[in-house]
């Protein structure tokens, strides 16, 4: 497990990372900065719980994770896959108990936010840490109207402010208007060289 000291505040990066490339690289520095966060955590999830394919075996992936980003604030991990969790729920209660005193965020790319209502105690995530999002191209209409965002809008955080989100008491979001990076795993699959989709 990763070391954090108390008082950190620490951003969450989940996701399949199958393969890893220059969006989550670029979404990670912007959090970075427009969030004032010390570290951020790549957690390589042992497999979505929403996606019915099992990604690339772990270590593979961690190997190209280390390859797209070489950054002393950035850890690359296999955390869920360490605390036996799959789900986002589990995996930051039991991150909070590991670590008493450290400051999480959860981050995530639009299109996830536009789904999150369909993640187990999705509502119970929002309640325990702030939540940042970073634009994704063609997803910004749908994250805006989503079930989450429409249920928490009392809760948000102006982009202009993002400052303030990983200070503020849950349930706290937070969607910043970066400049945006258009790839995906996805594509990056079909287009060959790592494993077809
Ligand atoms: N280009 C991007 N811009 C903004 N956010 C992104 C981008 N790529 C990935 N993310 C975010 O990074 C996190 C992890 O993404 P993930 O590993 O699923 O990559 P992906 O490219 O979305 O994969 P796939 O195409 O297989 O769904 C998610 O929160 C996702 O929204
Ligand atoms: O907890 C859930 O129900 C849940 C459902 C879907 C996705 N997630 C998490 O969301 C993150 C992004 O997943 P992915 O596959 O889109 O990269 C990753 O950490 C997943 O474990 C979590």
């Amino acid at each position: 497990m990763p070391f954090a000291t108390k008082g950190q505040v620490i951003g969450l990066l989940g996701g399949s990372f199958d393969p890893a490339h220059e969006g989550h690289a670029h979404i990670t520095r912007e959090a970075l900065k427009r969030f004032g966060l010390d570290r951020v955590w790549w957690l390589l999830s042992p497999g979505n719980p929403l996606k019915e394919r099992g990604p690339a075996p772990m270590q593979a992936r961690i190997e190209r994770a280390l390859s797209v980003i070489d950054d002393r604030r950035v850890e690359i991990t296999d955390i869920e896959a360490q605390l036996g969790t799959r789900y986002t729920a589990e995996t930051l209660s039991a991150l909070r108990q590991t670590y008493p005193g450290v400051r999480f965020v959860w981050l995530m790319g639009a299109d996830n936010l536009a789904q999150f209502h369909l993640w187990q105690d999705w509502q119970q995530i929002m309640q325990t840490v702030p939540v940042g999002v970073l634009a994704r191209p063609g997803q910004r209409i749908s994250a805006r109207m989503s079930r989450a965002a429409r249920l928490y809008a009392p809760y948000r955080i102006a982009g202009r402010n993002s400052q303030l989100l990983a200070h503020a008491a849950a349930p706290a979001w937070c969607f910043v208007n970066v400049p945006m990076v258009d790839v995906s795993s996805t594509a990056l699959r079909a287009a060959g060289g790592w494993r077809s989709a």
